[in-house]
């Protein structure tokens, strides 16, 4: 499997006495599973943000490929997310005067790519709200209906931040196993980060970090399977 992204001693202070992230370097194989483990606070977010460019790191070098992609112009960087990235937020960041489907739809890929609306709206069991506008969802719909944005361009990188958050154990592990499936089925780097342990154990790759560090990186060779995680939310 070839390198499709790489940090370089990435550090990001957000101000003098907050360092968000310390010297993490890393290395992301193509069509991975990969779950970044960690507590609130230890540089989850931050990490995610700046791989997937919508953040500059105080210092350190991010690479896409053989591509250095630290310091990219901000059309660059666009032009960059537009193709080859999404994103999964915590916040969802629905448009409120778009309905459902208009929000997704705008996640489309202008090249001839993308994953059937329908077939994301059938995985997501979301194809009853699609005329519904975000704020006549539940907090758990908003999400699918983020993921379903997110994953419509068929990325070449698909950044989870807490991407079950919102959602019981029953959606999240219906969720997580349709993310598997697109990682098998379309070669998706995936990058998803948790607090939960157990969600973990079915990721190919676990990496633990804490207070902005990367404590521990382990391949897991046997990745538990969805159905059989106890998620114990
Ligand atoms: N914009 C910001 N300004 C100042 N400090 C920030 C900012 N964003 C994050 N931090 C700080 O950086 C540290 C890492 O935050 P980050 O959001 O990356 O953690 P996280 O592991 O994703 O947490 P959570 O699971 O709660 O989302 C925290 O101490 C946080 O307070």
């Amino acid at each position: 499997m070839s390198e499709i992204l790489k940090t370089v001693n990435i550090s990001k202070k957000f101000n003098s006495f907050e360092t968000a992230l310390k010297e993490v370097s890393l290395t992301f194989k193509s069509g991975m599973f990969h779950v970044i483990l960690g507590q609130s606070g230890s540089g989850k977010s931050t990490l995610i943000n700046i791989m997937s460019s919508l953040l500059k790191p105080t210092s350190g070098k991010i690479f896409y490929g053989e591509e250095e992609i630290t310091n990219l112009s901000k059309k660059e960087r666009l032009i960059l997310r537009h193709e080859k990235f999404s994103n999964i937020f915590q916040e969802y960041f629905l448009l409120s005067e778009l309905t459902v489907k208009e929000n997704i739809e705008l996640g489309k890929s202008a090249q001839d790519k993308n994953i059937s609306y329908e077939e994301i709206m059938q995985h997501l069991d979301i194809v009853h709200l699609d005329k519904r506008f975000p704020y006549e969802l539940s907090g758990g719909q908003r999400q699918r209906a983020a993921i379903a944005r997110a994953i419509i361009k068929n990325p070449d990188v698909l950044f989870c931040d807490e991407a079950t958050g919102a959602l019981d154990e029953e959606n999240s592990k219906k969720i997580v196993s349709y993310l598997k499936e697109i990682n098998k089925k379309y070669g998706t780097t995936i990058i998803f980060s948790t607090h939960n342990i157990k969600i973990s154990k079915m990721a190919d790759r676990i990496i633990t970090m804490k207070d902005g560090a990367v404590i521990s990186d382990i391949q897991n060779r046997t990745p538990t399977l969805v159905q059989d995680i106890d998620w114990g939310i």
